[in-house]
């Protein structure tokens, strides 16, 4: 079996760790190679009500059953598949449905705070920071949860002014200093992008994986 390589992904709330990980999953046709979002493990909160829900603060670490996560980093370390819990985030909570993950060489972890638990982070052969301005961030941020996570202007300004700037001043920006790639400006930052596949590329070969 070969030995995993695991890439973490973090920066700030639309900052580009999606688009990044998907650039680099798309370097890598012909390699076994898979991404699990940490987002997908936000914790199950079908016992409270849906406005009990908006009051969560999704962008503390204790919003997220990271415990799980490592759990299930550890399986596919060991070679067997996992089903992984689908969000749901216009209800804010995690959905009944699931995905299989089968073991894969390569898997991406990506996420707003992957680089703040440290066990996490011992799990990481590489860890990547995506670092965009916050003015960048919340326009993007805007925009995309209109149209894709059900919110209102109203609802995007004040979760950010309350909790997703806080938090990343407070959690998110100083793991910046555990991360080995720093990535301004995300995906259109081709230079960094391909520094990142050449390093995956090279793990791969002294593994001996291809
Ligand atoms: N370099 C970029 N230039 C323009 N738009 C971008 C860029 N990177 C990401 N976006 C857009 O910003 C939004 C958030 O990007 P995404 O990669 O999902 O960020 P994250 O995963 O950090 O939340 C998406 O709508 C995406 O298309
Ligand atoms: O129910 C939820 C769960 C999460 N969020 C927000 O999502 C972002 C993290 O996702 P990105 O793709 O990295 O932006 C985080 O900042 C949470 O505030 C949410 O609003 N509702």
């Amino acid at each position: 079996m070969n030995k995993l390589i695991i890439i973490g992904v973090t920066g700030g709330s639309a900052s580009g760790k999606t688009s990044v990980s998907h650039a680099i999953l798309e370097s890598f046709t012909d390699e076994n190679i898979g991404m699990i979002e940490h987002d997908s493990y936000y914790k199950d909160q079908s016992n409270l009500t849906f406005e009990e829900r908006t009051k969560t603060n999704y962008d503390h670490p204790l919003a997220f059953d990271t415990d799980f996560l490592i759990a299930q980093l550890k399986e596919l370390r060991a070679g067997r598949a996992v089903d992984v819990p689908i969000y749901d985030y216009a209800n804010h909570t995690r959905s009944n449905k699931t995905y299989r993950q089968e073991p894969v060489d390569v898997l991406i972890v990506e996420g707003i705070l992957v680089l703040e638990d440290e066990r996490l982070r011992d799990l990481m052969d590489i860890k990547i920071f995506v670092d965009t301005d916050d003015d960048v961030r919340i326009i993007r941020r805007i925009r995309r949860d209109i149209e894709e996570r059900g919110r209102t202007l109203d609802s995007v300004i004040s979760q950010y002014l309350t909790a997703v700037k806080p938090m990343y001043h407070q959690f998110i920006e100083p793991t910046k200093r555990y991360a080995d790639v720093i990535i301004p400006e995300g995906v259109s930052n081709t230079v960094g992008i391909d520094i990142i596949t050449t390093k995956v590329a090279s793990i791969l070969q002294e593994n001996g994986n291809n």
